[in-house]
């Protein structure tokens, strides 16, 4: 697999975020949006869940996504190929970091027109196993009238005015630091499919 690009390593560490349009290619977002799809028509995804363990609960104003968690036995060729990529990236970050990283987590996630994510840290206050949050964009297309962007706030939670926005262009991929970045999706104008997890220290029991 390709060496991740110095430049995408480099804003990871000393900004805490970086993205990047080109490590997965087209046909594999592609292959993967139709995976999505087909798990979506067989009622796969159910209403994802806000905090950790006995405080979990559903609640779509702050978060409105709908999630499908991917099983790292699934036969389709598309997810072996994107989590064989997601271990690459595990591999070069415990090489370069020294991060310990251990096991990952997948979930494929679809925002209805309208819905998003309201500012939060990935990592859960009382289970600091996510380090390293991944996200993948599925979509077809996507311009800025679209909305659905992320925004990625500055290390002092600065305003939203000063926030990055990243919009969720066909085959973008962002990682960033779990525990560290806060971030908020904002509704989008379209239905907006991506490929969300998190690299993790701990071996993983179950997901959530
Ligand atoms: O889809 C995105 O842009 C980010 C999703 C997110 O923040 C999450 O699932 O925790
Ligand atoms: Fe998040």
């Amino acid at each position: 697999m390709d060496t991740l690009p110095e430049g995408f390593l480099n804003d990871l560490e000393t900004q805490g975020w970086a993205y990047c349009d080109t490590l997965i290619c087209d046909s594999l977002r592609a292959q993967l949006l139709d995976i999505a799809g087909l798990f979506w028509k067989r009622g796969l995804f159910h209403a994802a869940h806000i905090g950790h363990l006995a405080t979990k609960k559903a609640d779509p104003v702050i978060r409105g996504d709908q999630i499908c968690w991917l099983d790292a036995h699934m036969p389709q060729a598309a997810i072996q190929d994107f989590l064989a990529f997601a271990t690459h990236l595990q591999n070069t970050l415990n090489a370069t970091y020294f991060l310990g990283l251990r096991s990952q987590e997948f979930h494929f996630a679809h925002y209805e027109p309208g819905f998003g994510y309201k500012k939060h840290l990935d990592q859960h206050r009382n289970n600091p196993h996510r380090k390293i949050s991944v996200v993948l964009y599925l979509n077809e297309n996507w311009t800025a009238d679209d909305g659905g962007e992320l925004c990625l706030y500055g290390p002092e939670n600065t305003p939203i005015e000063q926030a990055t926005r990243l919009i969720p262009a066909p085959g973008r991929l962002v990682v960033f630091r779990s525990d560290l970045v806060w971030h908020e999706v904002l509704p989008g104008r379209k239905p907006r499919w991506s490929l969300t997890g998190w690299l993790r220290d701990d071996f993983l029991l179950s997901n959530g």
